[in-house]
C-alpha cells in the first residue's frame, strides 16, 4: 500500500509548499511501513518531477492529459481519487491551499474518507489515528480521531522542516497516469490565466517584507522595496494600506487577506491587529520594526525593533547588501 501525495505545479515545477507535503507524506509512510507515492496533474517535465524522490517518494504519477492543463478542483479531484483507488492509499496528503482544499473536500465524498484540514504535526499512530490541526485562524489547536478507513489530511505550510542539505540524492520513478476523466468536470473550466504579477508569489515566498499604515504613503515605499530586493523577498501589506490604494490588493495579508508562512516575516510600521497576525502566526521567524514600543505586534515577534522605519530600513538593506 501506499501514502498518496498530491502536489501542485507551478511552471512545470512542483510548488516548495508541495515539497513540503511529500516529505510530510514519506515521514508517515515510513511510520505506517507504506511507500509515498505522488501524485502530480499537469505539465511538468520528469525532469522536475524527479525531484520528489529527494522529498522520500519513491514514485511519481503524473497525469498530463492536455485537458488538466489548468486548475479544475472537480477534475483534479477524481484524478486524486483513481490514483488512490489503483494505489490502494489509505492515507492521501495534500498542502493546504484553496485547490488543495476543494479537492480533498470533493475527493473524501468520491471515496467516502475522512478529511482533516489546517493539520499542524505528524499524527499520532498507535492502535488510534490522531491528527492536530489549527483553529480560530491558527490561535488553538484541536486533536481529532479519524476513524475513517481512508484518511485525507490537508497539512499546513511549515509542519515538516526541510533542511535542503539534508534532502537526498534519489530521484523518483516517473509513471504516466492515464485517468477516466468525466465531461462534467469540465463543464466550467478555465481557458486562461494571467498573473496578478510577475513579482514572487506571497504563498510561496520565503521571505516577505510587509509594510503597514506607518509606511505614511505610497509615495514612501522605495525604502521597504529596497529591503525586499536585496533580500530576495516578495512584498505584502496590512489591510488599511491596500483598501487606501497604496499597494495592490494582492499583497493584502491576514484573516481577510492572503495567509502567509515564510521563514521570515519582516513588519514595518504595521501595529499587529490580530486580524493581520491570523495571516502571519505560521512564519518561522517575525521582525518588527515599529516606533511604538507597546505595539501588540511585539508579543507575536521574535525579534523586535522598537525605531522608525525610515530611519531602520536603509540600515538593514545595507547590511542584507554586504551579506
Ligand atoms: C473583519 C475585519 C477583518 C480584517 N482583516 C484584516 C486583514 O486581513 N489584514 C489586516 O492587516 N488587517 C485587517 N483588519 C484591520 C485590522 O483590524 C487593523 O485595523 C489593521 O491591521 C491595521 O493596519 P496597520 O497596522 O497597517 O495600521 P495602524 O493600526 O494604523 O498601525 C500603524 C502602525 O505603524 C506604527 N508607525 C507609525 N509610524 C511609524 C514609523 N515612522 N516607524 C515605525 N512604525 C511606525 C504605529 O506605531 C502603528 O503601530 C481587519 C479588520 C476587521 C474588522
Amino acid at each position: 500500500m501506499s501514502v498518496l501525495i498530491y502536489v501542485e505545479l507551478d511552471n512545470g515545477s512542483i510548488k516548495k509548499t508541495s515539497l513540503e507535503a511529500v516529505a510530510y507524506g514519506a515521514k508517515v509512510a515510513e511510520n505506517t511501513g507504506d511507500k509515498a507515492v505522488v501524485l502530480a496533474i499537469g505539465q511538468a517535465a520528469s525532469s522536475e518531477l524527479e525531484i520528489a524522490g529527494k522529498y522520500g517518494a519513491s514514485k511519481v504519477l503524473h497525469a498530463s492529459d492536455e485537458k488538466l492543463s489548468h486548475e479544475n478542483s472537480l477534475a483534479y479531484a477524481d484524478v486524486l481519487a483513481q490514483a488512490a483507488g489503483q494505489e490502494g492509499s489509505k492515507i492521501i496528503i495534500l498542502s493546504k491551499s484553496g485547490l488543495g482544499d476543494a479537492m480533498a473536500a470533493r475527493a473524501a465524498a468520491k471515496l467516502k474518507a475522512g478529511v482533516v484540514s489546517g493539520v499542524t504535526a505528524l499524527p499520532e499512530i498507535n492502535g488510534s489515528f490522531k491528527v492536530t490541526r489549527g483553529i480560530f485562524t491558527g490561535k488553538a489547536f484541536a486533536t481529532t480521531e479519524m476513524k475513517s478507513d481512508i484518511k485525507i489530511l490537508v497539512v499546513k505550510k511549515n509542519v515538516i522542516e526541510i533542511d535542503e542539505n539534508d534532502v537526498a540524492s534519489a530521484s523518483a520513478v516517473i509513471e504516466t497516469f492515464s485517468p477516466q476523466l468525466r465531461d462534467a468536470d469540465f463543464q466550467a473550466s478555465v481557458v486562461n490565466v494571467e498573473k496578478a504579477s510577475s513579482e514572487l508569489s506571497l504563498t510561496e515566498a520565503q521571505v516577505i517584507v510587509s509594510g503597514g499604515r506607518g509606511m505614511k504613503g505610497p509615495e514612501h515605499w522605495q525604502p521597504l522595496l529596497d529591503l525586499a530586493r536585496a533580500l530576495g523577498a516578495a512584498t505584502g501589506c496590512s489591510k488599511p494600506v491596500s483598501d487606501l490604494d497604496w499597494r495592490p490588493h494582492h499583497e493584502h495579508i491576514g484573516q481577510t487577506g492572503i495567509k502567509v508562512a515564510p521563514n521570515l516575516y519582516i513588519a514595518c510600521g504595521i501595529s499587529g491587529a490580530i486580524q493581520h497576525l491570523a495571516g502571519v502566526n505560521g512564519s518561522k521567524c517575525i521582525v518588527v520594526i515599529n516606533k511604538d514600543p507597546e505595539a501588540p505586534f511585539f508579543k507575536a515577534a521574535d525579534y523586535g525593533i522598537v525605531g522608525d522605519v525610515f530611519e531602520i530600513l536603509p540600515k538593514l538593506t545595507e547590511a542584507a547588501k554586504n551579506m
